[in-house]
C-alpha cells in the first residue's frame, strides 16, 4: 500500500491531542488474542478444531479476512470466553485504558447480547459488567461513555423484539442509551427489524436509533434505514457514496455515518484507506466520526485510525478541526460535555497552527 502522506512529528501529536469520539466501537471487538487465551483457561472454554492455538497463530489468523462474514465467523467464537461479569468488565474497561492512551475524550460502545444470551449467559451478567466499567472509565479516566445494544441482523427479528422487551428495565434506568443492528448485512436488510425498531422507539421516545449499513451492502440499505427504522445515525455508510441523492439527503439531514477506515482495508470493502470517499463525503458537507469498529481483529484502535486517514489524505489542521467539531456534534453526549470538547478542539488547533508554522 502505498502511503502519501507522513504522519509523525507535530501532525501526529495534533491528532493525539485532538479531542476525539468514538461511536463505532463494539466491545466484543476488542478481545484480542492476549485476553482471549486466558480467559478460555480461567474459564475451560474449548475451541472448535482447527481454531489457532496460541496467540501468535491467531494474530496470524487476523492478519486477513476474506470479507465481513469471514471476520464474523471467528468474532462469535472469539466471544465464546466471555463468561462472567468479570470478564466482561475486564474486556471493556482495557478498552477504555488503551483508547482512553489514544486521547479520546467520549465512546459509545456496541454490545451484542444476543451473541451473550445463546450461550447460556444471563443478559443481567453482561450488562452489568459493561456498565461497571463505564462507571469506572467516567470516574478514572475521564471519558463520557453511552452503551449502545445492537441486535444480531442474522437472527429472526422476533428474537430482537424478545431481547428488547428483556432489556425493558435498563432502557428505565438509561443504562442503555441506544439500539443498532450488525452481522451479516447483504442477506439481512433493514427493513426486517421494522417491527423491532418502531417497538422501542414507541416505548421510549427518547432512544437514539443507528444501524449498520452500506459497509456491504448497497446505498439503498442506507436509505431504507433512515425511512423504515427512522434511524438518526449510520454505521459504515461508505456505499452512500454511489447515489448523488442519498448523499445530499445525508448532509441535509445531518446524519452522522461513523466509519472505520481500517476496517473497511481489513475486510476487503477496499484495497486501502485512500479509496474510501472521505473527500467526497468532506466536499458533500456529510458528517462522518473516524472509530475502530473491532480494534483487536482489524490491526489498529482510534488514533491508528485517524493516522491512517492522514496518511491518505494529508488533511490540513482546518480540516481536522471540522471533522473532530462534526464527530463532537454527531455525538449522543449532553450539551455540557459537547462544549467542554468544542473548546479543547479551539485550544489544540490554536496550539498546533503556532507550532506548524514555526
Ligand atoms: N464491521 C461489522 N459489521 C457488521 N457487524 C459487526 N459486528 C462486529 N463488527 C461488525
Ligand atoms: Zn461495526
Amino acid at each position: 500500500m502505498t502511503v502519501g502522506y507522513e504522519c509523525s512529528g507535530h501532525i501526529r501529536d495534533f491528532l493525539h491531542e485532538l479531542p476525539k469520539c468514538e461511536h463505532h466501537v463494539h466491545l466484543e471487538g476488542t478481545l484480542g488474542p492476549d485476553l482471549l487465551f486466558p480467559l478460555a483457561e480461567r474459564n475451560c472454554i474449548s475451541f472448535p478444531n482447527g481454531f489457532p492455538t496460541s496467540v501468535e497463530e491467531l494474530e496470524k489468523r487476523y492478519k486477513k479476512f476474506s470479507d465481513l462474514q469471514d471476520f464474523l465467523n471467528h468474532y462469535y467464537i472469539g466471544m465464546s470466553v466471555l463468561i462472567k461479569e468479570q470478564d466482561f468488565f475486564d474486556l471493556a474497561y482495557s478498552y477504555f485504558e488503551k483508547a482512553e492512551k489514544d486521547g479520546l475524550w467520549h465512546s459509545e460502545v456496541f454490545f451484542d447480547p444476543q451473541g451473550h444470551v445463546e450461550r447460556g449467559i444471563p443478559i443481567e451478567i453482561v450488562i452489568n459488567g459493561f456498565k461497571k466499567a463505564c462507571e469506572k472509565a467516567e470516574k478514572e479516566l475521564g471519558i463520557t461513555t453511552k452503551l449502545i445494544m445492537c441486535l444480531l441482523r442474522h437472527l429472526p427479528s422476533e428474537d430482537g423484539l424478545l431481547t428488547i422487551k428483556s432489556v425493558n428495565t435498563y432502557y428505565e434506568k438509561g443504562w442503555i442509551h441506544g439500539l443498532g443492528l450488525d452481522s451479516s448485512e447483504k442477506p439481512f436488510p433493514p427493513e426486517l427489524f421494522e417491527n423491532c425498531y418502531s417497538f422501542l422507539k414507541k416505548n421510549f421516545p427518547n432512544i437514539q436509533l443507528t444501524a449498520h449499513a452500506g459497509e456491504e451492502g448497497g446505498p439503498s440499505y442506507v436509505s431504507n434505514s433512515l425511512d423504515l427504522l427512522k434511524v438518526t445515525r449510520i454505521d459504515h455508510g461508505i456505499n452512500s457514496i454511489k447515489d448523488e441523492k442519498l448523499m445530499e439527503r445525508l448532509a441535509n439531514e445531518k446524519i452522522l455515518l461513523s466509519i472505520c477506515p481500517l476496517s473497511n482495508v481489513k475486510l476487503q470493502v477496499v484495497e486501502n484507506v485512500g479509496q474510501l470517499p472521505i473527500a467526497e463525503f468532506i466536499k458533500y458537507g456529510v458528517s462522518f466520526s473516524i472509530n475502530s469498529d473491532d480494534p483487536a481483529y482489524f490491526g489498529g484502535y482510534i488514533l491508528d485510525n485517524y493516522i491512517a486517514v492522514h496518511e491518505s489524505f494529508g488533511f490540513d489542521l482546518e480540516t481536522w478541526c471540522l471533522i473532530a467539531r462534526n464527530s463532537i456534534n454527531g455525538s449522543w453526549c449532553d450539551e455540557k460535555r459537547k462544549l467542554e470538547m468544542l473548546n479543547a478542539v479551539d485550544k489544540v488547533f490554536e496550539k498546533y497552527e503556532k507550532l506548524l508554522s514555526n
